[in-house]
């Protein structure tokens, strides 16, 4: 069966909502969504917000094994209605501005952080925040703890302590230091993009969602993208856009539905039996995450249970005084949080904490592939974490700067010992050894479609794709390079900016 509007867009994650619901603002334009998981993906309250890993509502993904490390990773990817929005861990901080400054200054143009001010603003209800950086009527309503986790707040005095200050919104993209993250909770629940943006727009007759609906492929006629063929079951159909399609599929998801049309570095097609549309040999590479690890404390007295998503305070600082932009994000988390992989000698939750770490500004790149031409076939997902040493030397300073923290005398009264690594790993092999076997992912993927000029790019500035005609990506994979900060309000940011370039209303 066959259908046509004016607008197709894949994938209703983070982007997708945003888009499709800008896209619909003008009634007589058509849009259809389509999205591969549920319409109504599982849901859990905030502090369990892990547990809907492993659902439906999660692709639940495992990369290779790590070249570095030895070890494979785990990798949560939101599925459904909303996306990763909907299983995330719900803090809500743009990257610091050099993110964004060093996109522009790589050929972006049009991404520094002031051209993205007024689209993460669009994007944001932040009451009590400073509105000259901060958005006060956007769709997501989002704010600190209220109150805040005693842990949390004792964390806070301990950098302060340490000598980091401690900044009144680290969220906006400004600072460096300690603060209150912002938190896409309301009243108590969630609020995924899928809430926020989608659920207001749905009733327009002018918006169409198809749920269950896993793209398969993208149509080309004459160097244009002209439909996309989906199936639902069993059955196969055939969207056609009029105007455009634009894939926000994720940086997993719009890699593999290009590489699955032809367009991507050939040789690897070839390899497949697919046949070649475009070489484009940066489709699926450049692939960058944040990696993590955490110093866990058991507690000197039972943690009050925590009521938001348990991670209410971070700190963004240097791993070193000459490093040219902070590098390191810290996180104060209010129960012990470990790697699958470590042995569960730790306390419960209650009677321990947690401070991860996590390098922003990683050196290594990996890579998104295909294993068989065929839609359902697992991807092959190659992080390469640790690929470069600079990156575990990141890792170790940041280390060393949590224990400082987590040692620190306003930490003194809920500090009972350091679990984990625990006191006797101090030399710099051990440490090593500690960061990759706790390793595991920030979830934070971008970059495998990224924005350039360069013969690598797989979009321009204006997010089409390069050599094909009425296709745009607009998602975490046009990132060039990752930002230093939690990617769910920078993907808003793109998404709020895609829709304003394809409707021709750039600020
Ligand atoms: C467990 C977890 C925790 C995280 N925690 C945080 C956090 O606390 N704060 C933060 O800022 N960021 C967090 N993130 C990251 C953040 O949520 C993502 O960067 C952001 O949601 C990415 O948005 P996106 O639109 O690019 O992709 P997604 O939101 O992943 O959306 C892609 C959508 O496309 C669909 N899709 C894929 N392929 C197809 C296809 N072939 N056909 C049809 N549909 C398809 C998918 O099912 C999905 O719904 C977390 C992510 C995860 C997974």
């Amino acid at each position: 069966m066959e259908t046509t509007y004016d607008y197709v867009v894949v994938g209703a994650g983070t982007a997708g909502c945003v888009l499709a619901t800008r896209l619909s603002e003008d009634p007589a334009v058509g849009v259809l969504l389509l999205e591969a998981g549920d319409r109504s993906p599982a849901e859990a309250p905030p502090p369990v917000w892990p547990t809907l890993q492993g659902t439906s509502a999660d692709w639940a993904g495992v990369s290779v094994p790590q070249a570095a490390t030895g070890g494979v990773v785990p990798w949560p990817r939101g599925r459904g209605v909303g996306g990763s929005s909907a299983i995330n861990g719900m803090v809500f901080t743009r990257g610091h501005r050099s993110s964004y400054d060093a996109w522009a200054a790589a050929g972006a143009t049009g991404w520094g952080f002031e051209d993205l001010l007024p689209y993460f603003r669009r994007s944001e209800n932040a009451p009590g925040r400073d509105p000259a950086t901060r958005g006060v009527d956007g769709p997501l309503t989002v704010a600190p703890a209220s109150p805040g986790h005693p842990v949390a707040q004792a964390l806070l005095a301990a950098a302060q302590q340490t000598g980091y200050p401690v900044v009144p919104d680290l969220n906006a993209g400004l600072d460096e230091g300690f603060g209150w993250s912002d938190l896409n909770i309301v009243d108590g629940r969630r609020q995924s993009a899928a809430d926020a943006y989608l659920a207001p727009a749905l009733p327009r007759p002018n918006l169409t969602l198809v749920t269950d609906a896993l793209a398969h492929r993208l149509l080309t006629t004459g160097g244009r993208c002209t439909a996309v063929q989906y199936g639902v079951g069993s059955e196969v159909f055939t969207a056609r856009a009029d105007r455009e399609i634009v894939l926000t599929a994720g940086t997993v998801g719009s890699a593999l539905l290009l590489m699955l049309s032809g367009i991507g570095p050939a040789a690897h097609l070839r390899q497949l039996g697919i046949e070649v549309v475009a070489d484009l040999p940066g489709v699926g590479s450049n692939l960058q995450d944040h990696p993590r690890s955490t110093v866990i404390y058991s507690a000197a007295r039972p943690l009050p249970t925590g009521r938001t998503n348990r991670a209410e305070v971070a700190g963004l600082v240097r791993s070193d005084p000459s490093a040219a932009a902070p590098d390191l994000q810290l996180q104060l988390v209010d129960m012990p949080y470990y790697a699958p992989a470590l042995p569960p000698s730790i306390p419960g939750t209650g009677e321990g904490w947690s401070i991860g770490i996590s390098a922003m500004t990683p050196r290594s790149r990996g890579t998104v592939r295909l294993t068989a031409a065929s839609p359902d076939a697992p991807p092959r997902l190659d992080p390469n974490y640790y690929g470069d040493p600079h990156d575990v030397a990141v890792m170790t300073a940041g280390l060393r700067i949590a224990r400082t923290i987590g040692t620190a005398p306003a930490l003194d009264s809920w500090r009972g010992a350091e679990v984990l690594p625990g006191p006797a790993v101090q030399d710099p092999a051990e440490v090593r050894d500690y960061l990759f076997q706790s390793l595991r992912t920030y979830s934070h993927q971008v970059g495998t479609c990224r924005i350039g000029l360069d013969d690598r790019a797989v979009v321009d500035p204006q997010l089409r794709v390069r050599g094909i005609d009425a296709l745009r990506v607009a998602d975490a994979s046009v990132m060039p390079t990752i930002v230093s900060g939690n990617t769910n309000a920078t993907v808003c940011g793109i998404a709020e900016r895609a829709a304003a370039l394809i409707t021709g209303q750039t600020d």
